[in-house]
């Protein structure tokens, strides 16, 4: 059942499994798990419920309406010398669903290269490519947008899962751009080929139409999609909102069994788990817990205050690592964007009233329709120099650096002052910048301190600063001549009156705009069982410690060529198959 607080949840229940954190991993273990009807599972979620929130619901909202809600954590970075030290905003979903309940639905996989680099240094094979391509199609369902929209050609159904729980559908309405950006990958085939399926794992690389997690015009969560009315019927299984975990504690030295919930009053509830704690609770948040639990590293422990050694683990909070995004913006000959509906509230009112009758219409879709995945130009001279310098920070030769995305309006959804927008995002898939995850010793279970390190060693920004001569080269296309107008955000400086490209002000603008990717990762990284460095075993165990599993994307141990709700989805799959071996 679903309670809105731990006062509803009866007392007198014993559970095997208690899941901290009821985000995109957590549903996913606690809806498998709980296939056997044997097996009783608590899930413990900080946010609300997902149900009846819009923000977490029309497919249009998800775009860059929940920050600053409820429904976000609304962490903030520390002050990132690379970004001139700008602090920027690190968004993390606080609902139940997690992040994939207010994240852009777009839908890609991590390429071949990325989950055999997994295999490789946790040293299971289970975790390569062949063996998660099993789960994707088991848990993608394939779906015509509810519009109706004719998509065939713009994606590859042979390469699809068709009767997963995961809807996955295509953007159901036309948009003035998408001929325009499509156009563009057939005037310049060489450096923008159009790809059908980006998602298929033979042909990543080129520009094509994005896969979102949307089905029946509505967002595909993880809480949607998995923790269904009849999943949440299940006898064995409870989920509690709005419950925060603050600790996690054992009975004896070396064994975790108990999450803490700290109450309004002050007082303390324990839920014990008879086989596991399964820490859910995302990248961040997993520190945060872990570190007030005494699990971490030993010299940070010892400061905190009000929290004693438990286990030593070097890497808790280590290794973060993020995309980031720069974004180039231009005004447009047109007013047929995505910012009308910021700068007419009738016309967003309309598009919510369809969308309410019949899950169809503009605000059934998200927004970016396209996206395109490239290798650096590896003929450039100085592209060559960096990688000898730096080596290849792509996870295999056939595995992209850099993501380029178009967007039919301004992503920063600040167009409410007025205008009409064409953006081109500029994102690094494989920056080498590590940060981490550290706490306030004197405020230990206060706003974590978030450090990404973005753009700390000089092949990042030189990769952004590629991608950025690429979108003003694909922007020049024939298709975008009397549509763009002048440059709003992103190339200040950047074009002299010959057209040369100013590198300063290239890196410049690099460091003064680009915001974070919001896919926070590593801070519980994966290694070989007896490894003296990591912080889970191939089985996601945390190593050293009896009976608590990491289950989300802070075991994955690098920024994955792709987005990362496809990840999570793939590690939750098969994490919870075995958790379930283990106890059959
Ligand atoms: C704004 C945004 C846009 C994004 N866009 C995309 C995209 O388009 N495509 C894509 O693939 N990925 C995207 N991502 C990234 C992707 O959604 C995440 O990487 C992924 O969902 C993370 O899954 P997770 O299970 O690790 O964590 P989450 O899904 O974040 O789950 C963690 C859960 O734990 C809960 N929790 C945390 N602390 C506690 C506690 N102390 N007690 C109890 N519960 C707790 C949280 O509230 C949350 O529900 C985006 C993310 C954001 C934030």
């Amino acid at each position: 059942a679903l309670y809105n607080s731990l006062a509803e949840l009866p007392t007198n229940k014993t559970y095997d499994f208690v899941v901290v954190g009821g985000g995109t991993g957590g549903s996913v273990v606690a809806t498998r798990l709980t296939e056997n009807s044997n097996t009783s599972v608590l899930v413990l979620e900080a946010g609300p419920s997902n149900r009846g929130i819009l923000n977490a619901t029309v497919p249009f909202y998800g775009f860059y309406i929940t920050t600053g809600t409820e429904i976000d954590w609304n962490y903030t970075t520390t002050a990132q010398p690379g970004f001139g030290g700008r602090s920027v905003i690190s968004r993390a979903g606080h609902v139940l669903g997690g992040s994939s309940s207010v994240n852009g639905m777009i839908w890609v996989r991590g390429s071949v290269a990325d989950w055999n680099h997994l295999a490789n240094v946790s040293g299971d094979p289970g975790w390569g490519w062949d063996n998660i391509y099993t789960y994707y199609k088991k848990l993608e369902q394939y779906t015509p947008p509810s519009t109706g929209k004719d998509v065939s050609g713009e994606y590859d159904p042979s390469v699809h899962g068709t009767s997963g729980p995961l809807g996955i559908s295509m953007p159901g309405v036309t948009e003035d751009t998408d001929a325009r950006v499509i156009n563009t990958t057939k005037e310049f085939p060489d450096e923008f080929p159009f790809v059908l399926d980006y998602n298929n794992p033979d042909t990543p690389i080129g520009m094509g139409w994005v896969q979102n997690t949307i089905r029946d015009g509505t967002r595909a969560s993880a809480a949607y999609a998995y923790l269904t009315d009849s999943v949440l019927a299940r006898s064995n299984l409870d989920v509690v909102v709005n419950t925060r975990v603050t600790k996690l504690t054992g009975s004896t030295n070396g064994t975790i069994d108990t999450a803490q919930v700290t109450n309004a009053d002050g007082s303390v509830t324990s839920l014990k788990a008879s086989k596991e704690i399964i820490l859910s609770a995302g990248t961040i948040s997993d520190t945060r817990i872990l570190l007030n639990s005494g699990i971490g590293p030993a010299s940070q422990i010892q400061n905190l205050k009000g929290v004693e050694l438990v286990k030593d683990i070097p890497d808790v909070g280590q290794n973060l690592a993020d995309h980031m995004i720069m974004p180039i913006i231009w005004r447009v000959n047109s007013t047929n964007t995505i910012d009308y509906y910021a700068q007419h509230p009738e016309a967003a009112q309309a598009a919510l009233e369809q969308w309410q009758t019949n899950k169809t219409g503009r605000f059934a879709s998200g927004e970016p329709f396209q996206a395109g995945f490239f290798r650096l130009n590896e003929s450039d001279p100085e592209v060559q120099s960096m990688i000898q310098k730096y080596g290849d920070p792509a996870t295999g030769p056939d595995s992209p650096h850099i993501e380029m995305v178009a967007l039919n309006g301004n992503p920063s959804g600040v167009s409410a002052a007025g205008g009409y927008y064409f953006a081109l995002a500029c994102v690094n898939l494989v920056p080498y910048s590590r940060g981490n995850v550290t706490l306030n010793p004197s405020d230990p279970l206060g706003q974590p301190l978030v450090n990404p390190n973005y753009y700390d060693h000089p092949m990042d920004i030189f990769i952004v600063s590629q991608c950025m001569r690429m979108a003003i080269k694909f922007a020049s296309g024939s298709a975008f001549k009397g549509y763009l107008e002048d440059n709003y955000v992103g190339l200040e400086g950047v074009i002299d009156s010959n057209g040369n490209i100013n590198e300063d002000a290239l890196y410049a603008n690099a460091r003064n705009i680009t915001v974070a990717g919001d896919h926070q990762i590593a801070t519980n990284i994966i290694s070989p069982k007896g490894a003296s460095t990591g912080v889970v075993d191939p089985d996601l165990k945390v190593k050293g410690i009896n009976g608590l599993r990491i289950v989300d994307l802070s075991i994955f141990p690098h920024t994955p060529a792709s987005h990362t709700e496809s990840i999570v989805y793939a590690i939750s799959e098969r994490a919870s198959d075995l958790i379930k071996q283990e106890y059959a």
